[in-house]
């Protein structure tokens, strides 16, 4: 019997953003280094893996990370919320057919935005 699993890996970026309509300070321009943790599920294959670690890592930075890193996020995303910013990205994994089944952003190490197909 094939059995299902998740794999999950972490990932870093630094970006910048502005919410100009928010009331408090994050209508002023600032940045974060944000913590993103994607999961991929599917069933365990015949060599052990649901999808290489290794895969997942270049998957992940060549669909969104060398296009978000060390960049201004309202240039790429109408406010950047992290809840938007979540959503961006599991569009974008899906998009490049990773198999992601959950997406975690952290704006900061208190704050965590999840979305899921
Ligand atoms: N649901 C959401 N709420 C907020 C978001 C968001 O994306 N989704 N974003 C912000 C701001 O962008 C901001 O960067 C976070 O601000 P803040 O809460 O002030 O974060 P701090 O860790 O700096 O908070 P302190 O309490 O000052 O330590 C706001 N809300
Ligand atoms: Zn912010």
């Amino acid at each position: 019997m094939t059995r299902a699993a998740s794999v999950t890996r972490s990932f870093t970026f630094d970006a910048a953003h502005h919410l100009p309509w928010h009331p408090g300070k994050c209508a002023r321009l600032h940045g974060h280094t944000y913590r993103l943790e994607v999961t991929a599920t599917g069933p365990v294959r015949a060599d052990g893996l649901v999808i290489d670690f290794a895969d997942l890592k270049s998957a992940v930075e060549s669909a969104l990370i060398e296009h978000l890193d060390h960049t201004l996020l309202n240039d790429s995303i109408d406010n950047p919320t992290a809840e938007r910013v979540a959503l961006h990205v599991l569009d974008t994994l899906i998009q490049a057919e990773l198999p992601v089944t959950r997406v975690r952003l952290w704006e900061t190490p208190d704050c965590c935005v999840e979305v899921q197909p």
